[in-house]
């Protein structure tokens, strides 16, 4: 199956350079769903029994196999085009041109660099030329670039690229604002600090229309 990330850069909205895309293997498509889950829960398995558990408790032996389902189904769907919303715009026939703001969309993605959740809230903002798109659609490709191995700045950057594509407009701002488990749980243990990334085009980089989005979201 083709690398549907890399087809989507035909498209003319499409600006993500190869370092903002998700690495991923090229034969990243091969293998089917049931195929990847049972590869993971052997593997799960592994890892639980390294550490010391067992197999055979009857709370603990299913966990390999709910694992597997949870990252290939929910938690990492994200990582298969299959599961790309299909966000159809259709034409601005009311020809509303003003700012129109999904704000406090639930945001739940994983830190790549240690597979644990990073939870928090994106905003998203658009200002239509020709075409809009469903409400939910802004929630759906959200959720669907947050649903792979993450760094918020790239997750930012993912979202605001689909946004422009979605919407064919380049007037498009995405913040995110979340807690890092990596952070607030382990290493440094801090529970108070929390990341906030960005990122505007189109009439989005003008002082004037950013502002009107900051303050729509209360950051301003
Ligand atoms: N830029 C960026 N860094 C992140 C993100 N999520 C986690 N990190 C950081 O990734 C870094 C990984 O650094 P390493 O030093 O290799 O990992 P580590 O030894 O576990 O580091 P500590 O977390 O400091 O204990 C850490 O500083 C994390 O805080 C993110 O979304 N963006
Ligand atoms: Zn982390």
């Amino acid at each position: 199956m083709e690398n549907r990330e890399q087809h989507d850069h035909d498209s003319g909205h499409d600006h993500l350079s190869a370092s903002q895309q998700t690495p991923l293997r090229p034969d990243a498509f091969e293998l089917p769903d049931d195929e990847k889950i049972r590869i993971i829960e052997g593997h799960f398995a592994e890892i639980m029994h390294t550490l010391g558990l067992d197999l055979n408790d009857d709370s603990l032996k299913g966990t390999p196999h709910r694992v597997a389902k949870m990252y290939v189904k929910e938690v990492f769907s994200g990582l298969n085009p299959k599961n790309r919303p299909h966000a159809r715009s259709f034409s601005n026939h009311y020809q509303y041109n003003q700012m129109l703001v999904e704000r406090n969309i639930t945001l739940f993605s994983y830190c790549e660099h240690h597979f644990v959740p990073i939870v928090g809230k994106a905003h998203v903002a658009y200002i239509p030329e020709e075409h809009v798109v469903g409400l939910s659609k802004l929630n759906r490709i959200v959720q669907y670039y947050a649903k792979r191995p993450q760094v918020q700045e790239r997750l930012t950057i993912q979202i605001a690229n689909e946004l422009k594509k979605a919407l064919r407009t380049e007037n498009v701002a995405v913040l995110i604002e979340a807690d890092h488990l990596c952070v607030m749980s382990r290493g440094v243990n801090d529970v108070s600090s929390n990341t906030i990334t960005s990122e505007y085009s189109g009439l989005f980089r003008e002082a004037q229309y950013r502002n009107e989005f900051l303050h729509y979201i209360g950051k301003q």
